[in-house]
């Protein structure tokens, strides 16, 4: 049996998984934490990859990594970081982001350049922070890399670094259209030209370590996922992990002005429109802790209240939020009485995640101008119980849930089995098992949510 793995380095840990090549079957599984905050000293996800893929590497032929996107990594010219690295949810840089969309003519002209309008999740606008916060740490930048170059570089054990489209999409000096680097636009960003990583088909080895695994290019988080569940022009994937994210495959590139949707390429050599949320799993841990439950509680509750949890409202835009474009953002609780319950506080929560969610598909069904065929879901909080009972009502459609699994470690693993074969096309894995949930649409739901996201401003 020809063995291949699969890492997910994401933002909250790293899960390896152990696959047959031929078949996709998963095998075994490991996962370790990663440093908590937006802004971590990146040498603790290699730690975090170390444990995780502890007794799986040396029975691999081959490896690929898919990680949170867009998080900014520099390094000096002994290859330390000059800084923390800072993720994709981190807004220190939305005032950057602001400046550099000028810079570059305006939205339209700044997606038009790399595909999207750029927001602080973009590494570009994390280098600018750090032209204008830490000069020092800037000029001693010689290299940037994505958080999946950083780990596959490790496993490779240095050598020139290597990336792939898919994740370069989310850096804002890469053209989606052009399939091309911008390394103007990442010096514009920093101030000096820097270096960047090679670009390498998924198909292709990139490298091979001293004991013989070929190592594949690795792509984003989301691009993963897409190649682990085979998506097809007119299927959405809705992940609910740290990123609520809604995202589809299309044929051309995608260029959205109002900065909803990002230009993302995807693992292929297709594209991946994408809308990205900052709250998303956390809204239910947040609330959980608040009222002291575990996860299936959260659920009893929220399922023993009914819909629209007698009046209350919540906009769940607690870290700041990406889309709608709200960084300084916070919480806003509506229609709180003294008759209020515990379970209309969860059933509160887990409708404002899913009708933050219905938004975000929304947003992508107008920019592709397809309404989704099927609405697939996925990541740590699609198996709590009430998202994927209410998920349907709130959404107004059907929606299908594959079997809980690691679907970005899968992707990375069908990447490392497709650069082994060096075929042209991925190796044809069984589909995933899934169930369809469905449900009564509950409109009046998502009209108090939306009466509430328009009333509140920032
Ligand atoms: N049953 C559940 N109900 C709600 N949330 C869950 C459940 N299981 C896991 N989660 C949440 O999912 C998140 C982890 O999901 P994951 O997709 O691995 O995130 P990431 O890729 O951002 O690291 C955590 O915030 C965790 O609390
Ligand atoms: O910023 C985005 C997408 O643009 C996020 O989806 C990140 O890629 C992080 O993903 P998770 O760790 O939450 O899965």
């Amino acid at each position: 049996m020809t063995l291949v793995i699969g890492v997910d380095s994401s933002t909250q840990s790293t899960k390896a998984l152990l696959v047959d090549a031929d078949s996709g079957a998963v095998l075994e599984s490991q996962h370790a934490p990663h440093p908590t905050g937006t802004s971590v000293d990146p040498r603790g996800w290699l730690d975090a990859f170390d444990k995780a893929s502890a007794g799986l590497v040396e029975r691999a032929e081959a490896i690929a990594v898919g990680g949170q996107q867009h998080g900014m990594v520099a390094l000096d010219d002994a290859d330390s970081p000059v800084h923390d690295a800072i993720l994709w949810n981190d807004t220190r840089s939305s005032q950057e982001a602001l400046d550099l969309i000028e810079e570059m003519g305006g939205p339209a002209a700044c997606a038009e350049a790399v595909g999207s309008v750029l927001v602080a999740s973009f590494t570009s606008t994390k280098l600018r922070w750090l032209r204008d916060h830490e000069p020092d740490a800037a000029a001693r930048t010689t290299r940037v890399l994505l958080p999946h170059d950083y780990v596959s570089r490790h496993i490779v054990g240095g050598g020139d670094p290597f990336t792939d489209r898919g994740d370069a999409s989310g850096t804002g000096y890469f053209s989606t259209r052009d399939d091309a680097w911008r390394p103007d636009l990442a010096e514009a960003a920093i101030g000096h030209p820097v270096e960047l990583p090679r670009i390498v088909a998924s198909s292709e080895v990139a490298a091979v370590t001293a004991s013989g695994l070929k190592v594949a290019a690795g792509t984003g988080d989301n691009m993963a996922a897409a190649l682990a569940l085979d998506l097809k022009p007119g299927d959405v994937v809705v992940s609910i992990g740290t990123s609520g994210v809604a995202s589809a495959i299309t044929n051309e590139p995608v260029s959205d002005p109002t900065g909803s949707v990002t230009g993302f390429a995807d693992a292929t050599s297709r594209f991946l429109p994408l809308v990205a949320t900052i709250n998303a799993a956390r809204i239910l841990e947040l609330q959980s802790t608040l009222l002291g439950v575990d996860h299936d509680e959260l659920a009893r509750l929220a399922l023993a209240a009914p819909s629209g949890a007698n009046g209350l409202t919540v906009l769940p835009y607690y870290d700041g939020e990406r889309t709608p474009s709200r960084p300084d953002a916070t919480g806003t609780w509506a229609g709180l009485t003294t008759a209020t319950t515990r379970e209309d506080l969860a059933r509160a929560a887990v409708e404002a995640l899913l009708c933050s969610l219905a938004d975000a598909i929304d947003h992508l069904s107008a920019t592709t101008g397809t309404s989704p065929k099927r609405i697939l879901m996925v990541g740590g909080a699609a198996s709590n119980p009430a998202i994927r009972t209410l998920a349907p009502a709130i959404f107004g459609r059907p929606v299908t849930v594959p079997a809980p699994g690691e679907y970005v470690a899968l992707g990375a693993a069908r990447q490392a089995a497709w650069a082994l074969a060096g075929t042209p096309e991925p190796p044809a894995w069984a589909p995933v098992a899934s169930e369809t949930y469905e449900a009564e649409p509950t409109p009046l739901v998502r009209e108090a949510y939306a009466l509430l996201r328009d009333r509140e401003t920032i």
